[in-house]
């Protein structure tokens, strides 16, 4: 596995919420981090079916552009009573017609297809976070790094404290969801979950129990 050998990465990533969440995981680390939309970096295409082929096309596209290593994130909630949907189409479900992202929309999408399918026991709506990280050089080589947090899907979403679907995602073992916990505890979790709680808080263990980051 190839270690880092530098302490400027690019965040590949033009989303405000992972950006900060990002940030705070790699703050301790001592990297000094700029996102792809502070550098306005195109919004490249996720032509890919899974979350490791969107992870590398991102990653790729600012590495290659800014000559420094670039970690991309790429990342979405998996319903098991919709097959695995929204998936890494997560995204695309909070797509409005004028193109901007309306994530209220999405959870109502998600709802809906849950009642068509009768299911409202938690048992029959859970879910997973999935994040798989993507390391990409400039000169093309790519490490990845997948997390995953299980949970169940709540209506009606609470808590204002997160971004996009955190609202209606409460973790297992947990009584509150993601948008009703602060970032840390997001991230960091209870004393039953191994100082790592999110999917992204996961994936970045990985990262660094690699020795990638040392
Ligand atoms: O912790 C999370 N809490 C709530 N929602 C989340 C989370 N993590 C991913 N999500 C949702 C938001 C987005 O709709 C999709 C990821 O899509 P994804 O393409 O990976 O990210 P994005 O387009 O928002 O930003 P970018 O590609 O520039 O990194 O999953
Ligand atoms: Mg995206």
């Amino acid at each position: 596995m190839r270690k880092l050998e530098t302490k400027t990465i690019v965040v590949a990533s033009h989303n405000a919420g992972k950006i900060a969440e990002i940030a705070e995981l790699i703050g301790p680390l001592g990297f000094s981090a700029k996102s792809a939309a502070e550098l306005s970096f195109d919004v490249p295409e996720e032509t890919g079916t899974t979350f490791e082929e969107n992870a590398a096309i991102k990653a790729l596209a600012s590495a290659q552009k800014s000559g420094l290593p670039a970690l991309a994130d790429d990342s979405g909630i998996a319903v098991d009573a919709l097959d695995g949907a929204p998936g890494v189409y997560t995204a695309d479900w909070a797509e409005t017609e004028d193109g901007s992202r309306d994530f209220m929309m999405a959870m109502e999408k998600v709802e809906k297809a849950l009642a068509e399918k009768g299911a409202t026991t938690p048992e029959a709506r859970t879910a997973r976070f999935v994040c798989v990280l993507c390391l990409a050089w400039p000169d093309g080589h790519t490490e990845t790094f997948r997390g995953e947090v299980e949970g169940n899907l709540v209506w009606p979403p609470r808590g204002e404290k997160g971004h996009g679907y955190d609202p209606v995602f409460q973790p297992k073992g947990h009584d509150r969801t993601f948008g009703e916990m602060d970032p840390s505890e997001k991230a960091e979790g209870g004393p039953a979950d191994g100082g790592a709680l999110s999917h992204r808080a996961r994936a970045f263990k990985l990262f660094t129990e690699t020795g990638l980051a040392l």
